[in-house]
């Protein structure tokens, strides 16, 4: 596999030479050196996409071709997925499991895209004028720059890949600097599948340097960006320098409702993957549990036991149910949640350090956490920890319910527990967030929008929508009997 970054068709090192190694989080071993870019390399990308786009035939090549090579790219997807889920696991520390389950869905998005970049040949609309035809059609935007994180390495570079490449965009996508790996593999399949030069760029390296380049550039068209919320503030403003599009999906301190009424043992089960799965490190984690009150202790009792028997690992071992958190500094950022919500007056009942066992020393593991006796108001109940930290709210009213949910930031996803389904769909209906679960936590597919209310994010992923996102909608309206109008 080729360790480099794609640049208008060549695979190319860093202008500067300089180099970063990428690190296993499980045992700090050394994976991979890959170059560091910075703004020259970042620049050199946008230029060859600004080209590609501007004098290119991508944007011409009818909807039909280009959806063939999406689908081609999600075949090859398929074709890897082993040694592509491999990488995922070595690089960001999830299971294997979860790895060959995130390069199923990246195949699927690749293949929606595909199949959908064909299907909307505009819309002729009634115009009002005598003697006319009023149609809507949808253009490409142009050079899309797309930033994404370390905690779904490919699964997020996908959605923003696969529609950008189906409605005729050329773009610049830089991974996060600590998990680079796949988004190298998978270029390489773009590559493979026949996408021509200058279409799709990779740059790597740090967000400060080739992140805030593209969210900087005048040449970039539209800007797409998944991380955290204070560098969404960032890339916003940057992006305001020429007004371009702006996408993001940010993070989230989403809430898990259990009323009385719930499936118990259920609601138990998934209010653990909920929030520890991928050691928490999920935006749309459920790291805020909402119990109602009759079933509180019992509730919580039971979280409890099974909260102890979470089997951390390494993700290549079968036995593994959680792997380590991403960095030292992710690591600690975790532990010191715990200080705060300890010196807040939460209850720590379980976990709250990093794991003993010899054979976890050498990776960034921290114990599977939980908090009861918070409050809204707590810092660890209102920020993203971002890690494997459940607080536990207690709340007796539907009405109550919905008001300490509500009562965020944030506005991702959340979940609601109960056999009563009338009861599910109002509160669903109060819940502003982009996603609610009815007795679930976590789906997502292809199909279906992605994406935050409030400062969880701007626009949306997946779904049709995550395909308008990357067009431009033009009207052309066509005076079909053109007669001077004497005005002047
Ligand atoms: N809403 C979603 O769908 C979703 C999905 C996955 C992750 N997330 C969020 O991502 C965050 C975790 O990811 P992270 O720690 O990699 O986030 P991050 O914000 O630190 O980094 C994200 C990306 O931004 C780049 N970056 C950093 N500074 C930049 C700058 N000044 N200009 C442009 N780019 C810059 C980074 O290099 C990286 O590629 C969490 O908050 C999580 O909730 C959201
Ligand atoms: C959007 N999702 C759930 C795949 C990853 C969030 O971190």
């Amino acid at each position: 596999m080729n360790k480099k970054m794609y640049i208008n068709g060549q695979w190319v090192t860093a202008t500067s030479g300089q180099t970063r190694t990428i690190i296993n989080p499980f045992n700090q071993e050394q994976i991979a050196e890959v170059p560091e870019g910075d703004e020259t390399d970042a620049q050199s990308a946008v230029d060859a996409a600004r080209n590609a786009f501007d004098h290119g035939e991508w944007r011409h090549t009818p909807a039909t071709e280009r959806g063939k090579l999406v689908s081609k790219v999600a075949e090859l997807i398929e074709r890897d997925q082993q040694e592509l889920a491999e990488l995922e696991t070595l690089d960001s520390g999830k299971t294997l499991t979860e790895s060959l389950d995130d390069m199923s869905d990246i195949a699927e998005v690749f293949r929606y895209y595909g199949g959908l970049a064909d299907k909307d040949g505009g819309e002729m609309i009634e115009s009002p004028l005598p003697d006319s035809r009023s149609k809507v059609v949808r253009e490409p935007v142009g050079v899309c720059g797309q930033i994404t994180p370390w905690n779904y390495p490919l699964l997020q570079a996908s959605w923003k890949l696969a529609p950008a490449l189906a409605a005729g965009n050329t773009l610049v996508i830089k991974p996060s600097e600590i998990t680079p790996l796949t988004t190298i593999k998978v270029t390489e399949l773009i590559e493979e599948a026949g996408v021509p030069k200058g279409v799709a760029n990779l740059v790597l390296g740090s967000g400060a340097k080739t992140g805030q380049l593209l969210a900087e550039s005048h040449s970039v068209d539209l800007i797409s960006f998944t991380g955290g919320v204070e560098t969404g503030r960032k890339v916003m403003t940057a992006a305001s320098g020429n007004f371009k599009k702006i996408a993001l999906e940010l993070g989230g301190k989403n809430p898990n409702i259990v009323f009385a009424d719930a499936d118990f043992e259920t609601a138990v089960d998934q209010a653990l993957n909920a929030v520890f799965f991928h050691a928490g490190q999920v935006c749309s984690a459920g790291a805020r549990l909402l119990v109602q009150d009759s079933i509180h202790d019992e509730f919580v009792e039971a979280l409890v036991e099974r909260t102890k028997q979470i089997k951390l690992g390494n993700g290549f071992d079968d036995s593994t149910q959680s792997g380590p958190l991403i960095s030292k500094e992710h690591l600690e950022k975790v532990e010191s949640y715990v200080d705060i919500g300890v010196k807040e007056g939460a209850n720590l009942i379980v976990g709250g350090k990093r794991p003993e066992a010899e054979e976890l020393q050498s990776g960034f593991f921290f114990e599977p956490t939980i908090f009861t006796n918070c409050e809204t108001s707590m810092q660890i109940v209102q920020e993203e920890t971002f890690g494997p930290l459940l607080t536990i709210e207690r709340f007796s009213t539907e009405q109550q319910a919905v008001q300490l949910a509500n009562d965020s930031k944030y506005g991702l996803a959340g979940a609601v527990w109960t056999t009563d389904i009338r009861k599910a769909e109002r509160v669903s209906s109060e819940l502003r967030m982009g996603t609610v679960w009815i007795n679930d936590f976590h789906p997502y597919f292809a199909q279906a929008p992605w994406g935050g209310y409030k400062s969880s994010g701007i626009g949306r992923e997946l779904g049709k929508q995550g395909l308008e996102e990357y067009t431009e909608v033009k009207h052309v309206f066509e005076n079909t009997n053109p007669a001077p109008l004497n005005w002047f």
